[in-house]
């Protein structure tokens, strides 16, 4: 999959700028605060339909603007792909070869991407909603309906929490009530559960093969998806009818949903130890990089063609050994783009060198 160009209008510190890709290593070099990270950020936005910086598409307009346009040609397959993303009236338009998209789900996953950023680190260090994120993020990526089946889920979630805070303890009605919505967070929680486990199945093996690449072997890296406070998924769905009915009462007196997968965790291990609370620094990033380096391949053997990968930044991480492991990695896809502030060890691995300054672009020769 590959970018071959991108069109920004009034998007970031962009006020009409186009860009022209080729495969291979694309660097994007520039000062601090000069708009690197604003070209990956829009072609993620192209992609995925969403920020991985803001919630708000407001705030992704131009300061004094009130709208941006995004365009991308892209290949996957040999097609030519034109991408389109509008925000307008405070509304979203995404179209796909001029044809306008009615639901993200119809979109999102067309071309896959790859994002990682020092701030992924995170997805080790940060709590379990950033955790299930990544994992709905990723999974929404090749399996659309996941899309739709968080946004019934959370819609659920939302009902219930309503009812359990104005509930005045258990009346017969609240009752019934809460069972309703019980059977629909049984139906689509067991789905998403079923969709998490799986990815994580498949990224836990990539991941510790790699993992033991760049650690030499000393460490076993494990990734385990716990639903419901369990490691086993038969088990996990099978106790779910039974939870939600027991924990009912604490539920009403807590007025908040305790159980469902909207709390589960995943949990990442060097040699059986939990990596968020004994991983050094260096371990983590390892973690970090192991699993984005998964992910690529996980969708190359679901998409068959390795994503797009994005890189924000990242080198300056890493020490000189996974530095190389990730710049030898690149040298087999399609397509990296990467920032950085100085660019002169790399200019000769680069195939196409981009200098970033006050929102504008240009060819460095
Ligand atoms: N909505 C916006 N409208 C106009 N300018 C914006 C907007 N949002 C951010 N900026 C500007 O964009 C710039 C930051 O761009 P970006 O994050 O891409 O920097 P960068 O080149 O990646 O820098 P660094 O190396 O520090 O990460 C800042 O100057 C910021 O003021």
């Amino acid at each position: 999959m590959e970018i071959k160009w991108l069109h920004l209008k009034s998007f970031r510190n962009y006020q009409d700028q186009e860009v022209d890709f080729r495969p291979g290593l694309t660097i994007l070099q520039g000062e601090n605060g000069q708009g690197k990270t604003n070209i990956l950020e829009g072609i993620y936005y192209l992609l995925t339909g969403k920020s991985y910086r803001v919630h708000r598409e407001q705030e992704l307009a131009r300061w004094g603007e009130n709208e941006f346009h995004l365009y991308g040609d892209f290949i996957v397959q040999r097609r030519k792909l034109r991408l389109e993303s509008h925000y307008q009236d405070k509304r979203k338009i995404i179209k796909i070869n001029q044809i306008p998209c009615r639901k993200l789900s119809e979109y999102v996953g067309t071309i896959n991407v790859v994002f990682f950023s020092p701030d992924d680190l995170v997805m080790v260090k940060g709590g379990p909603a950033e955790r299930r994120r990544f994992l709905d993020l990723h999974i929404a990526q090749h399996h659309s309906k996941h899309i739709q089946l968080l946004n019934a889920y959370n819609k659920v979630l939302q009902q219930k929490n309503a009812l359990l805070k104005q509930g005045q303890g258990g009346s017969k009605s609240q009752i019934a009530q809460i069972e309703l919505w019980n059977e629909q967070i049984l139906r689509i929680g067991s789905e998403i559960i079923r969709n998490r486990w799986e990815f994580t199945g498949l990224l836990s093996r990539k991941g510790q093969e790699i993992y033991g690449q760049i650690s030499s072997g000393k460490e076993e890296l494990t990734m385990d998806y716990h639903a419901l406070g369990k490691n086993n998924l038969e088990e996990a769905l099978a106790a779910f009818p039974k939870l939600l009915a027991e924990k009912m009462s604490l539920e009403m007196e807590r007025k908040m949903v305790l159980i469902g997968p909207h709390r589960d965790d995943i949990l990442f291990k060097l040699n059986e130890r939990s990596a968020r609370l004994y991983g050094s620094q260096g371990q983590q990033r390892s973690i970090v990089l192991s699993t984005k380096l998964a992910e690529l391949e996980v969708i190359r053997q679901e998409k068959g063609d390795y994503p797009l990968l994005l890189l924000d930044d990242v080198l300056s991480e890493l020490d000189r050994f996974r530095r190389d492991y990730l710049l030898d990695y690149t040298k087999s896809l399609q397509q990296t783009i990467m920032t950085m502030t100085s660019a002169e060890t790399l200019t000769q691995r680069a195939s196409l060198l981009l200098k970033v300054e006050k929102g504008q672009i240009g060819r460095i020769e």
